[in-house]
């Protein structure tokens, strides 16, 4: 018998009942959605204790809101319902590799694992190739695609100075 470790298991094809039912669940979101004509074909569902406490279809072009990707939204329906700015114990499953924003939401968030399906390779072949933000990302603030200046950063600093005092603050 070959026993895995736990993380190779994780990084393996291999995945629980449970696993399959979730990410199947997800995918039917992908599929609803843009049929529905919500968006593009993205679906994520959030599960914590085997049960699913969020959801969410890509509604961008439905809702003219360039940042309600599927997990953007899975994530503000989690947190709403769990009122709560953290995922703790949450496991995301999304029917494609988040992009870069959705990365960063995920990452604020703070859930346990994340499970995906399509790879950002399956996502670019179907148009949606996110691959130059991730390489905008080292690239020096002006060769970028978009223009990036920094201005009047002695003043916004106060209000970071400020916020390093302040008493009583919500920490995230
Ligand atoms: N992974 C994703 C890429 C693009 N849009 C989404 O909603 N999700």
């Amino acid at each position: 018998m070959i026993v895995l470790h736990k993380k190779s298991e994780f990084n393996s094809q291999k995945m629980t009942e449970q696993q399959k039912i979730f990410m199947k669940m997800a995918i039917e979101l992908s599929q609803k959605g843009m049929d529905l004509g919500k968006g593009g074909p993205f679906g994520c569902i959030i599960v914590r204790n085997g049960e699913v406490i969020g959801k969410g279809s890509n509604s961008v072009s439905s809702t003219n809101d360039p940042t309600a990707h599927a997990e953007v939204m899975a994530i503000r329906d989690a947190c709403k319902n769990l009122n709560n700015f953290q995922l703790e114990d949450c496991d995301i499953y999304t029917s494609c590799e988040p992009c870069p924003m959705c990365l960063g939401a995920i990452y604020w968030a703070r859930p346990a694992r994340v499970f995906y399906a399509n790879s950002k390779k399956d996502a670019a072949k179907a148009g949606f190739d996110d691959q130059f933000i991730y390489d905008e990302l080292d690239l020096p603030y002006h060769q970028r695609k978009i223009p990036f200046k920094q201005i009047l950063a002695d003043e916004a600093k106060i209000v970071f100075e400020n916020w390093l005092k302040k008493e009583n603050k919500t920490l995230y």
